[in-house]
């Protein structure tokens, strides 16, 4: 078989499936609204959940640090990349999220498996949700550590896995919100799980920091719990990207040594870092857009009882729509296309075979007629 041969079979394997990805351009950014191919359309796919990527603080630090800084950070972290504005931040960071350090990456994905890589030796287990991110089962796949996937949300489901005998460590790996279903884990009894077997716990946060909890600490503080290791993104309430892990002096010192995705990459350029420090600060006093968010939420929850799809219980700003088989999510959010909405339809690998769905996400940007729009077309469009 050649390379060839090979990259077309599994091309037109996905697109048999309905299963086939495209990127497609648009103009000025998406926020509240998304513009493609000349028309405006009103976005519910992004993940800003708090509208900063639009911010005149945010773009105006983002300015102002690269006059200061210039707009590339020059080289890794250990040679010549890490300026006062990320210790500053790094530091913030821990403060407000209550961790002895914070460590930057460039994002998310690159902290999830830096992390794994780091920490994983052969003898070690990871016991990871099933429906973690792709970013944390793909590092715990490329681990030389086993890797085994509890029941989704079900702590007894953990305990079975935790109870087996193990010898090296164990790392316990969930989200905050999950990113496909925009439910919350049941981080308390997890982290106790994991503690009572001498083991530790990792939450990727991505989805609730920024949005759950007071001053925005997410998921873990509104739960009252703080694991061992904490991953906060960048990339969706902040509005802009990157990634910070929270965790404790010796581990941090020791991912300082060891984290490959920090030694060997570009640290990511101050002027964004500048940004950032705007978006914590709005982060942190709210002004009302965590409310709106919510207010958003029960909205769109009240008027989409009666849909002829499933919903799930999801309280957050990720409401999907589960349609079923993909091209009928297909059909369905072009039909809303049509109407002038961007919503994307999810489907498998990154959902489960046969919960295709549409992952509608809710912002602070969005006005009440925004969501009443979008009930009214999902109404229509499911006649
Ligand atoms: C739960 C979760 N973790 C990690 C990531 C990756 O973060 P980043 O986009 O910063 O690479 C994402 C999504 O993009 C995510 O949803």
């Amino acid at each position: 078989m050649s390379w060839h041969t090979r990259i077309n079979d599994a091309v037109a394997a996905r697109k048999k499936a309905a299963a086939f990805r495209v990127r497609q351009p648009n103009r000025g950014g998406s926020a509240r609204f998304l513009t493609q191919d000349g028309r405006r359309y009103l976005n519910f796919s992004g993940n800003d959940y708090l509208g900063l990527s639009q911010d005149a603080d945010v773009i105006a630090a983002w300015q102002q640090g690269a006059s200061k800084y210039g707009v590339g950070s020059g080289g890794s972290g250990h040679v010549t990349g890490y300026s006062e504005a990320h210790a500053e931040f790094e530091q913030q960071l821990a403060q407000w999220q209550g961790y002895p350090r914070a460590l930057l990456f460039i994002s998310g994905f690159a902290a999830n498996q830096a992390i794994l890589a780091a920490l994983m030796q052969s003898d070690d287990r990871v016991l990871a949700d099933k429906l973690s991110h792709a970013s944390l089962l793909e590092a715990a796949a490329h681990a030389p550590s086993q890797l085994r996937r509890f029941h989704h949300n079900q702590p007894d489901s953990l305990q079975r896995l935790l109870e087996k005998p193990v010898s090296g460590e164990t790392l316990v790996i969930t989200e905050g919100v999950f990113s496909m279903d925009g439910d919350a884990a049941p981080l308390a009894d997890l982290h106790n799980l994991s503690k009572a077997h001498d083991s530790w716990l990792m939450v990727d946060d991505a989805h609730g920091v920024g949005v759950m909890g007071e001053e925005g600490r997410g998921s873990c503080w509104q739960q009252g719990i703080r694991p061992e290791l904490l991953v906060v993104t960048f990339g969706k309430a902040f509005g802009c990207s990157g990634a910070a892990v929270l965790c404790d002096d010796a581990t941090a010192g020791y991912l300082l040594q060891f984290a490959r995705h920090l030694i060997y990459s570009t640290a990511m350029p101050a002027a964004q870092v500048c940004a950032l420090q705007a978006s914590l600060t709005r982060v942190r006093q709210d002004d009302g857009l965590r409310g709106k968010l919510s207010a958003n939420i029960a909205r769109f929850r009240a008027g989409a009882t009666g849909l002829p799809y499933q919903l799930t219980g999801s309280q957050t700003a990720i409401q999907p729509v589960i349609v079923g088989e993909n091209q009928p999510a297909l059909d369905l959010a072009s039909a809303l296309r049509e109407r002038g909405l961007w919503v994307s339809a999810i489907r498998p690998p990154t959902v489960p075979p046969g919960s295709a769905r549409l992952r509608l996400t809710l912002t602070a940007a969005h006005e009440p007629e925004d969501i009443d729009f979008l009930l009214e077309s999902l109404h229509g469009c499911s006649h």
